[in-house]
């Protein structure tokens, strides 16, 4: 195996050489003299990783993940949510180089899992984050000579509002993005996979995971209880039969981890983007009745028809635009949800299956009960 030298190497090997030399015991030393070759500093090096993102849902469950698997961590967050042993906090927004160097000294290994909430409908804010931030994510990458970045794109990036039933990666981009979330998760993935150099010693990868749920999630459960709590969960819509892929929040953690140890500059997965789900497409709405029953909520029973509700979205949308110098509402259904709510939209993993030998560990009857035991707090009367 072989140690690209980089402009942080030298500091690199010193830390590494502090660690494996200590001044300490004969045990240690003894320990010392056992790890002395180029490939075990190889292998310590890559063990070093930074999640970007990682104070949120998903990257908080990535880091409790690698820590248990013997990774170092840094993360890299515009806030902190939390504090563990082992890991190392870098408070930065990602458009800010200088920030992302110190955070990536001596790591080897980068997961990219931060952006803007969905639910904004901030386009500036999307695009500095997402698109400029990620392109200084990759130079930073690049300068501070990190081996291999991990994007968590989306599924979403190829839906359009219309049916997806096992849709593959070769699908093209959305046209028609239905948000600037959605645009700029596109522009991103793009960035991240030409990035890809083997000649530079750069290796990317890009998971499109979809619908993630779990504890700890900010956004399905709560908006979901959110909607149930004012009484605006009564009705499906559309006929109720659309599936969707929901990933339980272990098994993107999982596919993430796979994909950085499956990358390696002979594999078939650099430059390549990878959906991972559940692998269990379920009628959306028998999902969402799940977690809301399991709560201890009425599960919805009324039908309305898709176009009156997307319509019906879609004028609310415009007004709250037109009227948001006078009054600012947040309307629940927004035509981004309605479409999510009423089309098929779920994906194959195949290619994950076929190339690194992806498989969910956790299936999806488990992970909603794991899910539903873990918002005591949001249950109905509580
Ligand atoms: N949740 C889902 O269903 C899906 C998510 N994804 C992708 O997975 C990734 C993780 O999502 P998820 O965990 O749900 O999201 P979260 O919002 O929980 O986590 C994202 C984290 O990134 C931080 N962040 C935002 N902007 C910046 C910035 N400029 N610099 C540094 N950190 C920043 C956020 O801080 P703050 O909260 O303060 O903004 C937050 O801590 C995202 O890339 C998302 O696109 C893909 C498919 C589905
Ligand atoms: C009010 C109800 C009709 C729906 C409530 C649940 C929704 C909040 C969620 C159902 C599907 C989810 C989803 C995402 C966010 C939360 C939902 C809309 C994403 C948009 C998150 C980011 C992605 O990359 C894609 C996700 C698709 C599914």
């Amino acid at each position: 195996s072989s140690v690209r030298l980089s402009p942080n190497s030298l500091a690199t090997l010193f830390r590494f050489l502090k660690e494996i030399f200590p001044v300490s015991s004969s045990s240690n030393r003894r320990n010392a003299f056992r790890i002395s070759s180029l490939e075990s500093f190889s292998a310590w090096s890559s063990k070093r990783c930074a999640v970007i993102g990682g104070s949120g849902f998903l990257g908080r469950h990535l880091v409790e993940k690698l820590l248990g698997k013997g990774y170092t961590v840094s993360v890299f967050d515009i806030r902190q949510s939390y504090e563990l042993p082992g890991v190392t906090f870098h408070q930065g927004d990602l458009c800010d180089k200088q920030a992302l160097l110190t955070a990536l000294q001596g790591v080897s290994l980068v997961f990219h899992c931060a952006s803007p909430a969905p639910a904004s409908d901030d386009k500036a804010l999307f695009q500095r984050v997402n698109i400029q931030g990620t392109h200084t994510v990759l130079q930073a990458c690049t300068e501070a000579g990190v081996q291999k970045v991990v994007l968590t794109s989306s599924a979403s990036v190829v839906f359009e509002g219309t049916d997806i039933k096992d849709g593959r990666e070769d699908l093209p981009y959305a046209k028609k993005p239905i948000d600037y979330y959605t645009e700029t998760k596109i522009e991103q993935e793009k960035l991240v996979l030409k990035a890809c150099d083997k000649e530079k010693g750069l290796l990317t990868v890009a998971i499109r995971p979809h619908g993630i749920f779990g504890p700890r999630d900010p956004q399905l459960v709560p908006i979901l209880v959110d909607t149930a709590r004012r009484g605006n969960m009564k009705f499906i819509i559309g006929d109720g039969s659309n599936l969707v892929d929901f990933t339980f929040v272990d098994n993107v953690v999982h596919g993430l981890i796979l994909s950085a140890e499956s990358l390696r500059p002979e594999s078939p997965i650099c430059g390549k983007a990878y959906h991972i789900t559940n692998d269990e497409p379920v009628r959306f709405w028998d999902f969402m009745s799940d977690i809301l029953v399991g709560l201890g909520y009425a599960a919805p029973r009324y039908n309305l028809p898709y176009t009156l509700v997307y319509g019906l979205a879609l004028l609310l949308w415009l007004l709250s635009l037109l009227l948001c110098p006078l009054v600012a509402f947040k309307p629940t259904f927004t035509p981004m949800r309605v479409a999510l709510a009423g089309k098929h939209h779920f994906y194959s993993c195949s290619r994950a299956k076929q190339d690194m030998g992806y498989k969910p560990v956790v299936g999806l009857k488990d992970g909603i009960r794991r899910t539903v035991e873990s918002y005591p707090h949001l249950r109905h009367g509580a």
